[in-house]
């Protein structure tokens, strides 16, 4: 699992790799300049276009410098270097990157106000006005650039990160920096591009190495982690020799609804290739044709029947809520599962009879699992402006209430009990249709059947669901439920 860091904690990790490595802050610099260029020249290797290289005054600005005098080097035919004289405060490696500059034979312009930009005629952009060292929003002389850079309509490559993009922290709707086509960041992506409002300032990021101590970031505090492919082959278990379907444990998956069965069978089905060793159905009677002729390994409950059944303890794993309905019976269903103490995974409609149930809420069983959308989490715990306050109040309902919270969007962040924040960031718009969340819910309950605990059933399951969607997608445009649910076994056995 990758770590992921403040501004101010990779400002540290910057000190300790200057204080601690052979390598001194400048160089530092250089070898970020470098990584920069290498990537960029990936992407646009027609040495005729013109570069404008916009710089602040700070490190970020510094960037920008050596990697103009880099492009230069490199065969770049025309490159223009905007440096802008907006602060009295320069930083020392970005004097001395200007200083080399100066000696070389880039061509280069002071600017002191927007004004002055009259004639940047440019194919491409590089945007190393500020960087990480942001820490207000944009005003003045740097939110009109900002503007007047946004309607160049250039493609524009940040260096770290947009100018005027937090790192880290709400994002205002009103976003008034620069909006990049792509990011080339240093070390680790910043928090804040996993959250949906970074499409505003860039459409997408790469994040190159500069050689900073992996050991020193990893052992930092931060509540922020990236699950990492190596943590899943980590977590998964062997099926083993001499098991049997006792071994893997019985799921009880209470779904569907007259117009709504297929939400029951895909839950199920994904349970069934997520490999939980039985898997009961608890359906209306209505279904019992579809689940009997399409999963017949399934077992069925019909719905009035289930309160003359069994302890439910009798199951390892139960998911309460894909395709449900809502009705009174099925929220009193839901009440007595919830007053029965043991873990549950809820979803969907059982999300949707808990905002109403404010009291149930409090006492939702420790470790369970829910997992709402974002429309579904704020009917739960309220109305948020941004997904960092929805975020920051995941965190504090998964501690409070002691279960893990599996808040669902392009890379859905699982917010577990003690605090930590895991972000998946497989997955794809590829998967943007209905009964992927069916699909997710029956994954988690299969892996839960199984006996991993409840965090690692989340981790596994978003990553193994996202991942097999990114597999599936490299040959279409669009990944239905049911053929993510089949696959799911295959991308466990890849990485068990
Ligand atoms: N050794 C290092 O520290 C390294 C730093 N690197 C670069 O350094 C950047 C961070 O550099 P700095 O910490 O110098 O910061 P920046 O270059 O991002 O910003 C510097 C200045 O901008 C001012 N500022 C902040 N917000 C402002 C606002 N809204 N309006 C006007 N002024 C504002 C600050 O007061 C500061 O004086 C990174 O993003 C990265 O590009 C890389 O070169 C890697 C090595
Ligand atoms: N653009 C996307 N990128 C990554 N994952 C996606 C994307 N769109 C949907 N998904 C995944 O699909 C699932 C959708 O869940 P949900 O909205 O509950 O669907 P439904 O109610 O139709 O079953 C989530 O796990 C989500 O992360």
């Amino acid at each position: 699992m990758q770590k992921l860091l403040t501004s101010v904690q990779m400002r540290k990790a910057d000190e300790h790799a200057i204080a601690n490595l052979p390598i001194a802050s400048i160089d530092l610099m250089e070898k970020a300049a470098r990584s920069f260029v290498q990537s960029f020249l990936r992407d646009e290797f027609d040495a005729s276009k013109k570069i404008a290289v916009f710089c602040g005054n700070g490190n970020n600005g510094g960037d920008g410098l050596a990697i103009a005098h880099l492009l230069c080097n490199n065969g770049c035919e025309n490159v223009k270097v905007y440096i802008l004289n907006f602060s009295d405060k320069k930083s020392k490696d970005f004097l001395i990157n200007l200083q080399r500059l100066d000696e070389s034979r880039c061509r280069k312009t002071v600017v002191n106000s927007v004004a002055e930009l009259k004639n940047v005629k440019a194919d491409i952009i590089i945007d190393a006005i500020l960087g990480s060292g942001l820490n207000k929003p944009l005003e003045g002389k740097y939110a009109e650039l900002a503007g007047y850079i946004n309607n160049l309509n250039k493609k524009v490559y940040a260096v770290d990160v947009p100018t005027g993009f937090p790192a880290e922290g709400k994002i205002r709707a009103d976003y008034n920096g620069v909006k990049a086509y792509k990011t080339i960041c240093f070390q680790r992506p910043k928090i804040n591009f996993f959250f949906p409002e970074s499409a505003m300032a860039t459409e997408t990021y790469e994040v190159v190495a500069i050689g900073l101590d992996e050991n020193f970031i990893q052992k930092q505090e931060t509540d922020f982690l990236l699950t990492e492919e190596a943590d899943i082959h980590h977590i998964l278990k062997p099926r083993k020799l001499f098991s049997h379907k006792g071994t893997y444990g019985h799921a009880l998956i209470v779904s569907g609804n007259t117009n709504t069965m297929g939400a029951a069978l895909l839950a199920s089905k994904a349970c069934l290739h997520t490999g939980a060793g039985l898997i009961t159905a608890c359906i209306p009677p209505s279904g019992l044709i579809a689940l009997n002729t399409t999963l017949p390994e399934v077992m069925a409950l019909p719905r009035e029947e289930f309160t003359r059944i069994e302890n439910p303890a009798k199951f390892q794993a139960i998911a309460i809520g894909p395709g449900l309905g809502i009705s009174i019976e099925n929220e009193r269903l839901l009440e007595r599962l919830i007053l029965s103490n043991q873990p549950l995974v809820i979803d969907a409609d059982a999300l949707n009879m808990l905002a109403e149930r404010p009291d149930l809420i409090e006492r939702i069983p420790a470790k369970s699992i829910i997992t709402p959308h974002m429309k579904e989490f704020d009917r739960l715990f309220g109305d948020h402006d941004s997904w960092w306050d929805r975020v920051i109040t995941a965190k504090f309902q998964a501690e409070k209430l002691k279960i893990v919270i599996v808040l669902k969007n392009q890379f859905t962040f699982i917010c577990l009990p003690d605090g930590k924040i895991y972000i998946n960031s497989t997955g794809n718009p590829a998967m943007a249709q209905g009964g992927m969340g069916d699909v997710l819910t029956g994954v988690i309950v299969g892996f839960l059947a199984q006996k991993y605990s409840s965090e690692d059933a989340a981790i596994l399951a978003c990553y193994l669901h996202g991942k097999t969607g990114d597999e599936l997608a490299t040959e279409r445009i669009v990944v239905n439920a049911a053929l993510l649910a089949e696959q799911i076994a295959v991308e466990i056995k890849r990485l068990a």
